[in-house]
This record gives structure tokens, sequence and C-alpha cells, in this order.
């Protein structure tokens, strides 16, 4: 059996950690180099206790000569670092958690980003679909750079994509609410995000069609539709540690009912491991994906106003970054796509 030798920049925080948990229980990979910005020089399990086997190991300071010589790498830094790191790992597979290489659009990068565009990379969500029968996965067979989808857009996009790929709803008035565990800000200091402020209370932020991850939903709904999709995003901060509850909606197309959404969602997801319609009645919670890859789906019809309504649970560390960038790393290897990643959850 081949195994592969792995390196993680950014193993100090909260994505670099949880490629780390996902990593340890892989059959196929041995884990090498990691490596921090400020923590340089500090042992992993002063920082990150709950990865007991890798506790002694002491993280290295981010250059290309530490990640070089590994068979794959993956970024968890922030945005703006990856493209210089990449650059300097010509025969790497890089994967990378960061915004950096996900958007195609430059014009939409510098608006939203307010930084050069790097340029783009294949997009790690291998169970997108991309049209009506195409789907993302087979951009990531042997890719040797990926670019790993935010969390928002994991969860939103893998709601909808199905309804647009199939002609069910229609391009405007496209509204998505969802609300977020506080991991997925990172783990350097916030002052809005101390306990006391998010503790026993839910907050909205980037409002009003700002939020970065705005173009990046768009970019995929506008691939399964074959069409330009524009969307009202907004997001909250929610008083858990991680999960995404996304409530997406868009008007239904003439003569759509409920039995056909299901049947195009049941053959978009039907044989997938990771993406499941729940059976009617049963509703999405981020409690139910907690520590796994799952997406959790459910749809409705609400008749009284022509709208198609998704609900879908992600964990933001799992399938939101970590398990994505794990799945992705999997067909980039030509490994078993669910290689090391968990479909059980962690409750209550
Ligand atoms: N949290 C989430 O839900 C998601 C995060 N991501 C992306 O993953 C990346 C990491 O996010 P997250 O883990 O949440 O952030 P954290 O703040 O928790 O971690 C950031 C990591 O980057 C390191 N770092 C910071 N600055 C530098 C630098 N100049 N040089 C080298 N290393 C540096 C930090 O090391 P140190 O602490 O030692 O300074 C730490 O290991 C980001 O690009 C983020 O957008 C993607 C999807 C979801
Ligand atoms: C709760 C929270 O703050 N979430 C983050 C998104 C996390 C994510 O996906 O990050 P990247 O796109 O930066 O990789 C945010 O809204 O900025």
């Amino acid at each position: 059996m081949q195994v592969f030798s792995v390196a993680v920049a950014g193993a100090s925080g909260y994505a670099g950690g949880e490629i780390l948990r996902l990593l340890l229980a892989h059959p196929q990979v041995r884990i090498g180099a990691l490596t921090a910005g400020s923590s340089t020089g500090s042992r992993l399990g002063d920082l990150q206790p709950h990865l007991a086997p890798l506790a002694d190991v002491v993280l290295q300071e981010t250059t290309p000569p530490v990640l070089a010589g590994h068979d794959v790498v993956f970024l968890a830094l922030p945005h703006g670092t990856s493209a210089a790191v990449a650059e300097q790992l010509p025969d790497t597979v890089v994967i990378d958690a960061g915004a950096d290489f996900r958007l195609t659009d430059a014009a939409a990068w510098e608006q939203f980003y307010g930084s050069p565009h790097a340029g783009s990379w294949p997009y790690g969500l291998p169970e997108l679909p991309t049209g009506p029968d195409t789907q993302q996965r087979a951009a990531l067979q042997g890719a040797r750079r990926i670019a790993v989808p935010g969390c928002y857009p994991t969860g939103t996009s893998l709601a909808l994509a199905p309804a647009f790929a199939a002609g069910l709803v229609a391009p405007r008035d496209v509204v998505i609410v969802a609300a977020s565990g506080t991991s997925g800000a990172g783990k350097s200091l916030k002052p809005h995000l101390l306990g006391a402020e998010v503790m026993g209370s839910m907050s909205p932020y980037g409002v009003g069609g700002v939020h970065r991850h705005t173009p990046e939903i768009e970019q995929n709904l506008s691939l399964a539709a074959g069409q330009p999709v524009s969307v009202s995003f907004t997001p909250t901060l929610a008083p858990m540690p991680r999960g995404i509850l996304a409530t997406c909606s868009a008007p239904l197309a003439d003569g759509v009912g409920l039995a056909q959404v299901r049947e195009v969602y049941e053959k978009a997801y039907g044989s997938e491991a990771f993406v499941h319609l729940l059976p009617e009645g049963q509703w999405p919670t981020s409690g139910a994906v907690l520590g796994s890859n799952n997406v959790q789906l459910q749809v409705a019809v609400d008749d009284r106003v022509g709208r198609l309504v998704v609900i879908s649970a992600i964990d933001n560390l799992t399938k939101g970054t970590a398990g994505g960038a794990v799945q992705s790393m999997n067909l980039a290897l030509g490994l078993e796509e669910t290689l090391g990643l968990p479909t059980t959850g962690v409750a209550p």
C-alpha cells in the first residue's frame, strides 16, 4: 500500500488542526513537517491538545524549503500568503484551504478582497453539479493544485446547485441566510468574538451583499445554471463553536412541485457518500453533522410564494474546510475518495 508524506502549514490554527485530526485517521498518509507563524518553535500539544499523537512535534517556520520534499502540502494560512509558497513547490500537490485561488473572475476577487488576483485552481467541491449531468469531481482527479471552498459556499452551493442545474428555479431573487459557529472566524483574537459577546446571542455581519463568499456562491450557482445567478447572502454568528445551518431559497419555475424537486436531488446526490437528502419531515441540524464530513439537506416547496426552500447543515471545519480538503487530496492522488473521512458525527 502506497503511503504519501504530507505537510501542513498553519498547523496551529483551527483549519490546520482539523486537517491533522483527519490525517491521523488516514491509512495512506504519513504526517511530515508542521509549520506555523507566530507559534513557530512551540510544541503542537501546547496549542492543539486534542491531537495527542502529535503532541511532541515542534512547529517549524512556514518556508518552502521546510514544506518541499513532501507528496502533498496543505496550506491553512491567512488569505494572500498561499501563492508565494505554492510557486516554490512545483513538484508537490498543493491544497489551499484559503481563498486565494477560488474565484475565476479577477474583478470579483479585487472587489471583495481588495488585492490583486492570484489566479484560479480546480475548486475542491467534488459533488457540486456543474450542469445537468456533470459534477466538479472530474476536475479534481489527478489535480496538482486545489482551492478548497469557503465554508458558507460549501453548504449553500450544494443546497441550491441541483435545482439550478435542472432548471427548477430562476436565476434571480435568490436569498441565503446562514448561521455559523465562531470557529469560522479563525483562532486569532477578535474583540467581538470574546465569550461574553458570543454566548447567548446571535448577530448578523457582512450584511448587504458585502461578504466575500457572495461571489464564490454566485460562481458555483452560475456554473450549475449555465447562466449568471445573483444572490443575496447574509451570514450570522451563532453561539456555538462549529457548524453551519443555511436557509437557501429561490423562485420556482412554473409547475414545479415537491415530488419533482425530490427526484432531482435524489438523482444529484443519491450515490454520494457524504451528501444526504433527508427523508420527508426530517430537518438538518448542525449538531447532527458535528465532526463528520456529512452534508444534510432538506427541500420544501412554499406554494404560497412559489419558492423552493433548501436547508443545509455542515460542520464548517470538517466538510466546510478540512474534510473537503482531504476528500480533494484523495481524488488528486487517485485514492478512494472517502478514505480517512468520518461519516459518523459526535452527539450530543
Ligand atoms: N475556520 C474555517 O471555518 C475556515 C477557514 N478557512 C481558511 O483556512 C485558513 C486558515 O484559517 P483558520 O485556521 O480558521 O485561521 P487561524 O487563525 O485559526 O489559523 C491561522 C494559521 O496560519 C498561521 N499564520 C498566520 N500568519 C502566518 C504567517 N504570516 N506565516 C505563516 N503562518 C501564519 C497561524 O500560525 P500562528 O498561530 O503560529 O501565527 C495559524 O497556524 C484561512 O485562509 C481561512 O480562510 C477555510 C474555510 C473555513
Ligand atoms: C463565522 C465566520 O467568521 N466565518 C468566516 C468564514 C470562514 C471561511 O470559510 O473562511 P474563508 O473563506 O476565509 O476561507 C467569515 O465569515 O469570514
